[in-house]
This record gives C-alpha cells, sequence and structure tokens, in this order.
C-alpha cells in the first residue's frame, strides 16, 4: 500500500541516468496513475542516497504526484567528480533545475523537498531559480541567509559557537575518506553514522567529537536500518573508486565557495514568497529546531512543523513527515 517503504531495487520506480551539466545523475522515477498532478523533486543529504526518501515516495505517488529522487553529485549511481567547484550549494542547484527541467520544460514549476544537505541547496534553489519552485520544503535543515561576511567554522567553533558543527571539521579534513574506505568499513561507517552503538551503549559518532573511529568495529546494527537496507547503501557507495567518501565529503568543503557565490544575494534582505515547509525533529544533534529561530523573518508563507524523531527523521517518523507535507501540498500549494 502507499504507506509502505520502498525496497532495495523496489520495481515500483524506474531507475533512469541522465547527462545534466557534463555529469551522469542517476535518479528514480516514480509515476502516479493517470496524468501527475505535479512534479516532486526530493534531495537527500549526508551520508544519504536517493533510497533515503523510501518511506515518502509511494506515498507522494499515491498523491498524484511524479517523483524525482536523484543521487546527488558524489553519491550512488551519479558521478562524483574530484574537485570541489561543481559540489557548491549554487552549482547543486543549477543540477537540481537542469534535471527539473527535463520533467516540466523550460516555463514549468515543481514542488521540491530536502532532507540535511539537501535541505541546505533546496533553500538555495528558489534564490537562483526563482521561477521553478511553486513550493519548497526542507526537513530538519533551517534556512540561513546568505552573509556578507565569512566566518570559518574552525574560528566560530572555538568562540563556543555552532559546537553542534564542530564533526564537520572533521569531516571536511582528509582523515575521514582516508580511514573509511572498502565494503567493509562503509558497513561500519554507516551503522556508526544511523546511531549505532557498542555493548556500553556508547555511540561511534557525536557531533561534538566526529566518527570515533576505534569504535567502529564494536558497533551493534543499527536499529534504523535492516541488514537488505544497510547493505544496499555499502553496495551503491562501494560503486564509487576508493576514496568512496571523496565526492559526498566535498560537501563539507565548499563553504568558502559558497560564501563567494552568494555575496551579491546577501546586499539585500532575503525574503522567500513561495509557500515553503519546514519539519524540524526535536532529537536532531546536527540540527536542533532552536537553530531555525531566526526563519520567519526570511519567509512570507511558512508553515513549520516538527517531529518527535533523530536526525532520521524521514524514516524514523515517515508516516508524520508523509501528513505534514501531504497537508502543507494541498493547503498552500495546490
Ligand atoms: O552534516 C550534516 N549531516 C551529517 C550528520 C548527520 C547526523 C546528524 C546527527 C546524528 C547523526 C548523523 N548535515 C549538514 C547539512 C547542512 C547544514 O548546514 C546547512 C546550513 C546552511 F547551509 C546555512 C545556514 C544554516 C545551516 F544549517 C549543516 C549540517
Amino acid at each position: 500500500s502507499a504507506s509502505d517503504k520502498l525496497t532495495p531495487g523496489d520495481t515500483r520506480v524506474k531507475y533512469e541516468t541522465a547527462q545534466i551539466r557534463g555529469k551522469t545523475y542517476s535518479y528514480m522515477l516514480g509515476e502516479p496513475e493517470g496524468q501527475p498532478k505535479d512534479t516532486i523533486v526530493l534531495v537527500h543529504g549526508f551520508p544519504d542516497i536517493g533510497f533515503g526518501w523510501r518511506c515518502q515516495i509511494p506515498y507522494l505517488i499515491s498523491l498524484g504526484l511524479r517523483v524525482v529522487v536523484p543521487d546527488m553529485l558524489g553519491y550512488g549511481g551519479t558521478d562524483a567528480p574530484a574537485e570541489l567547484e561543481p559540489y557548491s550549494l549554487k552549482s547543486l542547484s543549477d543540477d537540481v533545475a537542469e534535471l527539473a527541467r527535463k520533467f516540466v520544460g523550460e516555463d514549468g514549476q515543481i514542488i521540491l523537498g530536502g532532507h540535511d544537505w539537501g535541505g541546505a541547496v533546496v533553500w538555495r534553489l528558489p534564490l537562483w531559480h526563482p521561477k521553478l519552485i511553486k513550493g519548497v520544503f526542507s526537513v530538519c535543515t533551517p534556512f540561513g541567509a546568505p552573509r556578507s561576511e565569512y566566518h570559518d567554522l574552525k574560528d566560530v567553533v572555538a568562540l563556543g559557537i555552532l559546537t553542534n558543527f564542530k564533526y564537520q571539521l572533521q569531516f571536511r579534513g582528509p582523515e575521514t575518506e582516508a580511514n573509511i574506505q572498502g565494503e567493509e568499513k562503509l558497513r561500519q561507517f554507516f551503522t556508526c553514522m544511523f546511531g549505532g552503538r557498542n555493548s556500553n551503549g556508547e555511540p561511534g559518532f557525536d557531533v561534538s567529537q566526529g566518527i570515533l573511529f576505534d569504535k567502529l568495529e564494536s558497533l551493534k546494527p543499527s536499529p534504523l536500518l535492516s541488514k537488505e537496507e544497510l547493505e544496499y547503501y555499502v553496495k551503491k557507495y562501494a560503486s564509487h573508486p576508493a576514496p568512496e567518501l571523496h565526492g559526498p565529503l566535498n560537501w563539507y568543503r565548499t563553504a568558502k565557495l559558497n560564501f563567494e557565490e552568494e555575496k551579491p544575494l546577501s546586499e539585500k534582505p532575503t525574503v522567500l514568497e513561495l509557500p515553503s515547509l519546514l519539519v524540524t525533529a526535536e532529537r536532531d544533534s546536527a540540527l536542533p529546531p532552536e537553530m531555525a529561530r531566526n526563519m520567519p523573518k526570511h519567509f512570507k508563507d511558512l508553515t513549520t512543523k516538527s517531529v518527535n524523531a533523530s536526525h532520521w527523521a524521514l524514516t524514523q517518523a515517515g508516516p508524520q513527515v508523509n501528513e505534514y507535507i501531504g497537508d502543507w501540498i494541498k493547503a498552500s500549494v495546490w
């Protein structure tokens, strides 16, 4: 039924590829019965793939939507260029816009949703492609306005600010992709990032420290991933040459590029006029709900909801997330 999540290789969606601005993107395509009411594009985060939206895809198809779910740049069946520029939020926005236009044409519109880093992309897309988006939502990730001054995360964290982002100093460095290579390490990595703990109940990842590499081999399976789902993630990441995490981690290395590209946008106040939805996860240790406290002044039509879940809200609170998205589409977009 519409409420049961996609399984690995599920035949309810088609698996397609497209050439997008010189890169090969792989995406899942779900088509509703009859004429689609709209096209929705879903953007995943780190460390994820389009399959991260498995609890949402059948439900959104049942609403009569065409659902397009790419593996984002660096992930799964999509190319992973080694250099940084293709991973800037503007470049990623341009990629998503080109993919969207393959379905809705030059003058059409899409509904756009993101989780985690995908949320960072979707909040920028309407700034770079204002006519394309008829409604935008983000799960977990708040909107942050383009800045006129650059502050390196290392300096910010040293001041005791944004200490929940301290793990990103590890992620942007060389050690994570050096330490996580090959299927067994990738298996331990996903178990760790999806909340796996050791027999003393200690986690393998903590936002204020990063990955505790010496704990990885003693973690018990994460309750958030079945064995089949875990193997699907491992196989998808292992399809890239080592270091398999280089592309995905490049998303953490573009802060200066993003600042330079977005600086012109910072010269006047940003107010997004389109229907917007934020769903925060009450127990997200990287993106706690209070990070959204300054959002309302940047939006004309913002709906905010919260779910009782960790960062992995899409699967942990799937039905509730789906209800909020569906209600918002019916109330604000249609
Ligand atoms: O690092 C991320 N996910 C991996 C960790 C997942 C995890 C969390 C907790 C437990 C286990 C696993 N996500 C990023 C997504 C982008 C975020 O920055 C976005 C952003 C802007 F771009 C601008 C202004 C504010 C703003 F928040 C920073 C966190």
